[in-house]
């Protein structure tokens, strides 16, 4: 059990190196398996759990992997996939096993899904990804547990997306990428990480357009090779550092090329955090007291829900009355009751929530209910007086690199604990 500690009052400051990101990596590590010759190099790579899962998953197919942790590399030799069984002990652990159909269909014309994994937030349905197979040419067997698809080869078509789903945009593209003919994916996701993949992808031999318009045509291509790529920064993980520096009243430079934190930051802007770009550097500190705010998520360019949790915290420290409207997820708010324990007012209605604010924050012992509400626990006791535990610390590990050891170079008393129980 993986448990973080806190110790509330330090301001954060200095400079904070973003990791890559996480959900451009796992699509990309399932891009890797596409490639049946040669080896894949993927550079910035998050030394994250889930990547740590993706690699197990890769492995158990066949793929042979090396993860080279302080050069944040990932070595991915595809050539010996043989295996269509995405585990169940590996493929419940992370969301991203999704993403190793397309490649399993491909190479070996079958996958059988044990179980996708990833953050309880509700539902999270994947009926897109599997009417989108059938599509193609799949046939989709959908067992209570066990999802068997199996295609002889896959045939482009014309896909409609009833909202525009990151991992379904990305494994319907993955499929177009190697299937016969042309593939159009409507009301397709817009999301940086998704036109990153699109760009790896690109490199790899597929013939994609359209990325970033909502409408994506594919022309498939006979076969694709192993590339090498640079992930993008995380902009998940650099919008929490912004945060930390806010609601610490400290100051950061925000290390990750090309680094653009979009409606997160004019959001923090009408709170009162200030930004200014030096060059490649993003600078970002708070001095006054911090504004409430209204946030509305949405699929981008809208306000992105996993960082709506960690707004949460923020808004429980501004003065005055925040609105929060969640759209994406039906059940993400679990964080309200664990930050009330320490002294927030925060009122949950369907998929509205009310945080009144400012109420001083007292160190508690919470509990993370999935990756995002425990980053907002940790930036809740960053600001909170005296000690805050956070159990359930592995779905932070899930997404957040070296958290504890990152945070204590700029100045934070934190420290991540491994018990028994
Ligand atoms: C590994 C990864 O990239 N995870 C991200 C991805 O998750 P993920 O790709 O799972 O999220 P989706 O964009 O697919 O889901 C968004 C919404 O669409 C619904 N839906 C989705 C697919 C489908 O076939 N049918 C359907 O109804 C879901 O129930 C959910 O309500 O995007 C989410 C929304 O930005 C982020 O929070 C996750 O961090
Ligand atoms: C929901 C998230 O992740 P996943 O889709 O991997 O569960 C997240 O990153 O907040």
């Amino acid at each position: 059990m993986v448990r973080y500690r806190v110790r509330g009052g330090n301001a954060l400051r200095g400079t904070a190196f973003i990791q890559g990101a996480k959900n451009a990596v796992l699509p990309m590590i399932g891009a890797a398996l596409l490639a049946a010759k040669g080896r894949t190099v993927l550079r910035n790579v998050p030394i994250i759990e889930d990547v740590r899962r993706a690699v197990e998953l890769a492995e158990s197919v066949g793929a042979y992997v090396e993860l080279h942790e302080s050069e944040r590399t990932l070595v991915i030799d595809a050539s010996r996939v043989s295996s269509p069984v995405l585990p169940a002990e590996i493929a419940r652990r992370f969301r991203g096993s999704v993403l190793f159909t397309p490649a399993l269909l491909h190479r070996l014309g079958e996958a059988v899904v044990e179980g996708v994994g990833g953050c309880n937030l509700g539902s999270r349905n994947l009926d897109f990804h599997y009417l989108g197979y059938k599509r193609l040419g799949a046939i989709v067997d959908e067992g209570e547990t066990v999802i068997h698809v199996k295609a002889a080869g896959l045939t482009g078509a014309t896909l409609y997306l009833d909202t525009p789903s990151h991992t379904g945009t990305e494994n319907l593209i993955m499929a177009g990428a190697l299937a016969k003919g042309t593939t159009v994916i409507e009301n397709a996701a817009l999301e940086p990480e998704v036109l990153d993949v699109i760009d790896m992808l690109t490199k790899m031999g597929a013939r994609i357009s359209g990325g970033g318009t909502g409408f994506i045509t594919v022309e498939g291509v006979e076969e694709l090779h192993a590339v090498e790529h640079t992930v993008m920064p995380d902009r998940l993980d650099a919008g929490v550092f912004a945060m930390a520096a806010a609601i610490t009243g400290g100051e950061l430079s925000l290390v990750g090329t090309g680094l653009d934190l979009g409606v997160v930051r004019y959001k923090l802007e009408q709170m009162g955090v200030e930004f200014h770009r030096q060059g490649a550097v993003l600078h970002v500190g708070c001095e006054g007291p911090l504004r409430p705010i209204n946030i509305i998520t949405d699929t981008y360019p809208g306000f992105a829900t996993d960082l709506q949790s960690p707004m949460m915290t923020v808004a429980a420290l501004a003065d005055g009355t925040s609105y929060i409207h969640e759209r994406i997820f039906d059940g993400r708010f679990a964080l309200a009751g664990e930050l009330n324990k320490m002294g927030a007012n925060v009122e949950v209605d369907g998929s509205r929530a009310i945080v009144r604010g400012r109420t001083p924050l007292t160190g508690a012992q919470v509990t993370a209910h999935d990756l995002r509400s425990g980053i907002a626990l940790v930036l809740a006791g960053l600001a909170a007086e005296g000690e805050t535990v956070i159990d359930s610390g592995y779905l932070i590990d899930r997404g957040h690199a070296h958290l504890a050891a990152r945070m204590r170079a700029l100045g934070a008393d934190i420290t991540r604990e491994i018990s028994e129980h």
